[in-house]
């Protein structure tokens, strides 16, 4: 922990372009929202966000009860097929994760962001590795580069771990389940578990709605007991200067599917679709139980292209705070995926170890357009 003036600081690790380990600090987004005063000009985004400009859109709603019952299956299908293919995102309903479980989710991680930055650095494994785990930072990579204004933290919820007394490191993300609130890691489990089977669903019915050979051309490479999921909670405290500033900048995930809850302030997540970013906004829904679902790169690949992983950035609120939680699921790390290819087409990607994938992005990012997929790109 390190203070100036009152305020404390990530430190964040990264390689720099010579493959030196260099450490920066980060102040916390968190108590600079809460002073008011003070717009660091390390947070003014290279592109800031066209608040204006962007347009607000409903993005499709799938019907997960739809697509379980015979008579309707078809043309949800059709509609999933087409959302996946347009959008790279859309939102899920009746998926069967129940209220309450998506409320404890909510508790927790406000409880968490509730605590004081002494609490929750005493409770959380410190941020010190390259591989964005644990409570801090996103894609630092230098000293210079404009920061996001978040603060967040990223677990590994699967595969299960046995901890150990000698386990104590943190490198892989283990030991970075907070400690507090005391129910915060069980919560954030039963969630995962639960969307999981939901995410198991969608990737069988995404190979059937692109009218793949089989149903588990998606669904194979996720084996049960190795596929990893990493959870990483989001907060966006409240912005001085949204104009400026930027939540999250552009990115794409890594991911096969990204899973992803929004509670606070709404219409603050943009995709960018054809050359125009727009700002997404939940349609009613008075349980708020809706889900996000989104492409990510490895299911690009998978798909062979025919879905694209979204490239997308979150907006910052003058006066208002949002949380999100983003669940990556991926096939197991030293597994190997590549494209399905159907009728005698063309392979438009090769062949790719997910963990080869995974840490070549996360070596080259962050970058201002969708670099980390040439990596798979063939021609
Ligand atoms: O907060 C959001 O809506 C998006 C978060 C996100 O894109 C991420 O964590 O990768
Ligand atoms: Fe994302």
């Amino acid at each position: 922990m390190s203070t100036n003036e009152g305020y404390h600081f990530h430190e964040a690790t990264f390689v720099d372009q010579n493959g030196e380990l260099k450490t920066t600090k980060i102040p916390v987004v968190q108590e600079l929202a809460a002073r008011q005063d003070h717009f660091p000009k390390r947070f003014i985004a290279s592109s800031p966000p066209l608040i204006i400009a962007a347009a607000n859109t409903l993005p499709p709603v799938i019907d997960i009860a739809k697509l379980q019952s015979d008579c309707s299956r078809k043309a949800e299908l059709r509609r999933l097929a087409e959302a996946a293919k347009e959008w790279g995102v859309f939102l899920i309903k009746n998926h069967g994760v129940e209220a309450v479980v998506l409320d404890d989710v909510k508790e927790v991680v406000k409880g968490f962001f509730g605590l004081s930055y002494e609490d929750k650095k005493a409770n959380v494994g410190s941020f010190k590795s390259v591989d964005d785990m644990g409570y801090g930072k996103n894609f630092v990579k230098s000293e210079e580069q404009p920061l996001d204004w978040i603060d967040r933290l990223t677990m590994k919820a699967a595969p299960p771990v046995v901890t150990t007394c000698t386990n104590t490191n943190n490198i892989d993300g283990l030991s970075v389940w907070p400690q507090k609130p005391g129910n915060f890691r069980q919560a954030i489990e039963k969630y995962v578990e639960e969307s999981r089977k939901v995410l198991d669903g969608l990737l069988q019915d995404l190979a059937e709605s692109l009218s793949l050979d089989h149903q588990n051309a998606f669904l194979q490479h996720f084996e049960p007991e190795q596929s990893e999921i990493k959870v990483r909670v989001n907060y966006y405290p409240p912005c001085p200067r949204p104009d400026l500033a930027i939540g999250l900048m552009p990115h794409s995930d890594a991911s096969g599917l990204t899973l992803l809850l929004e509670f606070g302030a709404t219409r603050a997540l943009q995709v960018l679709k054809g050359s125009a970013w727009t700002t997404l906004e939940w349609p009613n829904d008075n349980n708020n139980t809706l889900l996000l679902v989104n492409i990510g790169d490895l299911m690009e690949i998978m798909s062979n292209g025919v879905l694209k992983s979204m490239w997308h950035q979150v907006r910052t609120k003058l006066d208002a705070e949002r949380f999100s939680v983003a669940y990556f699921y991926n096939p197991p790390p030293q597994s190997s995926i590549g494209p399905v290819v159907v009728g005698g087409g063309t392979s438009m990607y090769k062949r790719v170890v997910v963990e080869d994938y995974v840490s070549n992005y996360y070596k080259i990012s962050p970058t201002t357009s969708k670099e980390a997929i040439m990596y798979a790109r063939l021609g």
